[in-house]
């Protein structure tokens, strides 16, 4: 028993031992539950941390991503801009390269122009002495230059006198001589017929046909000065009643004769030098005369191409030439054209708009002058003006007859080119007048056919009245030179009273004669040839220019 005592003494210990060993274990469990439980809420509040530091994180992340994503893309961009620079680097360096290499050439050359420079430099300073000196002589030409340009003037002016006195040695009444070529229209039907070949309308060709018809329509026509072509030689034979060859030969000396080939220029040339005095103050006078059909008007006004051109356009760009040339010495000129028609003792005006015949013209003269009253006068500006104005006058003249051809062999045309000039240095100024006369045809009564018809023969009479005037005021004038009170008959007709101031003594006259070359016109002719010989025998005392020097 006490065995047992012991043994539940033992076994109490050891349940009391146990039971505070439980209870040492339930308060150490309880401990552990707590710290179980806080270890939990730590846990809790641990993954709540962790979770929201992974959240934080994962965003982190992605916005990380984001930049890398940002940052490979720059980096990308980046590389290709680095591309581009690497290459823009890699044209740099060949531009540098070329550039450079250019710049050693630059350099060698500045290195050799600074040398020309250098040069240069010590040659400038030689120049400027040079220009210094080139400057004074260059003052002293100017000087020489207004003194030369003077005497050129004052040398211009000695030109012009010795240029008049020349006109005036050679006369102041002269008369040229034109024989016009053979037409095909001067050949008679029965004639014409026998040429082969068409024919021009002057005959120049020389085939046998021609050769032929020429001998039979052409008068004996001899020209022996060849040298100076001054004569003129008509021939002719006939057979006396007895059946003997007689032989006639007529002489004519001229101031110049001009043969059937003779051109529009060839007369010019003699022609220019007169003209052009008109610029110089005097007052000139060219006459056109010949029985109808002998040129006259071919001769004044001419054919329409620059080859056949008359006196009247080439005299006008003659006088235009001059003005322009003379414009250097300090002239100008004021040019006015004017065109009348006399016929039937009426003048009318060519360039007018009123009707032929009726409206009537007053000739006035004034201190040297000439104006007709009621007529147009064109300031001229240009030598192709005077064509219009002659085309202007021939429409004029067809309307004024059907037979254009017809008035104006019956009429006598009168252009008139009025020049004053003035010479801006000098002061001086002049006045001229050159007129251009297409005389009616010279024909006498019986061989115009004016017996039948009645406005004919008072045609006729008015011409033969007027040329008779015309050739009694030439001869009174040379006989004036003898009596200086000599009457004048001026007034004795229209043509001579209009010319008054360009056929007195102070002007410069030309007679052109226009002869026919046609046998069956050797009467006319000759007729012709002895007016044309009065008129040259007539000697005018000396022309004097119209000038005035303002003061
Ligand atoms: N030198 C010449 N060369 C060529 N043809 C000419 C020449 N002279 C005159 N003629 C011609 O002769 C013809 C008559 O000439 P123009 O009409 O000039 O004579 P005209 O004397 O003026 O006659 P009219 O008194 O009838 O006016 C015209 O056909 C003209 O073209």
């Amino acid at each position: 028993m006490e065995m047992e005592k012991t043994k539940v003494t033992e076994l109490q210990s050891n349940h009391l031992n146990l039971e505070r060993n439980l209870a040492a274990a339930r308060a150490h469990e309880l401990v552990q539950k707590r710290e179980l439980n806080s270890a939990a809420d730590e846990l809790e509040s641990l993954k709540r941390k962790y979770s929201r530091e992974t959240e934080d994180l994962s965003a982190d992340l992605r916005k990380k991503e984001r930049e890398l994503r940002e940052a490979t893309e720059d980096l990308r961009l980046a590389r290709a801009d680095l591309e581009r620079e690497r290459e823009s680097v890699q044209t740099l360096k060949t531009t540098v390269e070329s550039q450079s290499t250019a710049h050693i050439t630059l350099t060698a050359q500045n290195n050799a122009l600074t040398t020309q420079l250098a040069a240069l430099r010590s040659s400038l300073d030689y120049s400027s002495a040079d220009a210094s000196n080139m400057r004074m002589e260059l003052e002293t030409l100017r000087k020489r230059y207004t003194e030369l340009e003077s005497e050129i003037r004052e040398a211009e002016m000695v030109r012009r006198k010795l240029h008049n006195t020349i006109q005036e040695l050679k006369g102041n009444i002269r008369v040229f001589c034109r024989v016009r070529p053979l037409l095909s229209s001067d050949i008679p039907p029965e004639l014409s017929l026998t040429i082969t070949g068409s024919l021009s309308s002057a005959l120049k060709t020389n085939t046998e046909d021609i050769k032929r018809i020429r001998e039979q329509c052409l008068a004996q026509i001899d020209f022996p000065d060849q040298r100076d072509h001054k004569e003129i030689v008509l021939k002719s034979s006939s057979e006396s009643a007895m059946g003997q060859e007689r032989k006639e030969a007529w002489n004519f000396t001229f101031d110049k004769v001009f043969e059937s080939d003779s051109t529009q220029a060839d007369v010019f040339e003699d022609i220019s030098q007169l003209a052009q005095s008109c610029t110089d103050g005097y007052n000139v006078c060219i006459f056109a005369y010949g029985q109808t059909g002998s040129g006259k008007s071919f001769t004044m006004e001419g054919g329409p191409t620059e080859e056949t051109a008359g006196m009247i356009p080439r005299a006008v760009e003659q006088v235009f030439q001059v003005a322009e040339y003379m414009k250097s010495k300090g002239w100008e000129y004021k040019m006015e054209g004017q065109f009348l028609e006399i016929y039937n003792e009426t003048i009318n005006d060519l360039l007018g708009k009123g009707e032929f015949d009726k409206k009537k013209h007053e000739i006035k003269h004034d201190k040297g002058s000439t104006r007709v009253t009621d007529v147009v006068v064109v300031p001229l500006k240009s030598s192709s003006q005077v064509r219009t104005l002659l085309s202007m006058a021939q429409s004029r003249r067809t309307v004024a007859s059907t037979l254009m051809n017809e008035r104006s062999s019956r009429s006598h045309s009168v252009f008139t080119l009025r020049i004053t000039g003035t010479n801006v240095h000098s002061g001086e100024s002049c006045e001229g007048s050159l007129n251009l006369v297409d005389l009616a045809g010279s024909e006498r009564l019986n061989s115009s056919g004016a017996g039948s018809d009645k406005d004919r023969l008072k045609e006729t009479q008015n011409i033969n009245k007027s040329l008779s005037a015309l050739a009694d005021v030439i001869a009174a004038l040379g006989e004036k030179g003898e009596k200086s009170d000599k009457h004048i008959p001026y007034r004795n007709s229209k043509l001579t009273y209009l010319l008054q101031n360009s056929l007195s003594g102070n002007s410069k006259t030309l007679m052109v004669l226009n002869l026919s070359p046609l046998a069956t016109h050797l009467g006319e002719s000759l007729c012709s040839l002895r007016f044309a010989t009065k008129v040259n025998n007539t000697t005018i005392g000396t022309a004097k220019r119209t000038t005035r020097v303002s003061s």
